[in-house]
């Protein structure tokens, strides 16, 4: 008889993403940012974000992604939840991320990594770019946030 190892369960890394708002008190706009890599995902728009990485806390994480791709410090509001247990939001099988609201209190946001071009985004804009298909659910659940300016 052998033995047999049953399939190890691919990890599920997770990813932090920043929803940045003009204002957090009263957001009217979204901070969306186009991917240059890898060549699958580049053009595609998402939220400015990336891997926890190991032993490192989600939003240590989250201030230091935003800081290497954007040159900005933010301030971090609330969680956007989630269907996800742990509240995150499904990305691949391999990832799925964890997305606060978020708005900047010091710099200007700028391309600086990992993408090539930034755009605020009013509510009544928030699909005029192309956004990468497991954004879509995360951009409709923030919509219903953002008033008209
Ligand atoms: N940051 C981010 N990643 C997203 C979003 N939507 C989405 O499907 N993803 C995917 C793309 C990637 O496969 C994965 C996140 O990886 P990443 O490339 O942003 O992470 P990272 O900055 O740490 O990159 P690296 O150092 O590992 O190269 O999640 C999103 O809105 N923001």
């Amino acid at each position: 008889m052998t033995s047999q190892t049953p399939p190890a369960t691919p990890a599920v890394r997770l990813v932090v993403g920043a929803a940045i708002v003009d204002d957090l008190s009263s957001p009217t706009r979204l901070l969306a940012a186009r991917r240059t890599e890898p060549s699958a995902l580049a053009g595609g728009w998402e939220l400015p974000g990336g891997k926890v990485d190991d032993g490192e806390s989600p939003i240590v994480a989250l201030h230091r992604e935003i800081d290497e791709e954007l040159g900005v410090r933010i301030s971090v509001g609330r969680l956007l939840p989630g269907p996800l247990p742990g509240a995150t939001w499904p990305l691949t099988d391999r990832f799925e991320m964890i997305v606060w609201l978020a708005e900047v209190t010091e710099g200007e946001p700028a391309p600086l990594e990992d993408h090539d071009e930034l755009r605020w985004l009013a509510a009544d804009r928030l699909h005029e770019v192309g956004w990468l298909p497991a954004d879509l659910p995360i951009v409709e659940a923030l919509a219903p946030l953002l008033t008209a300016a």
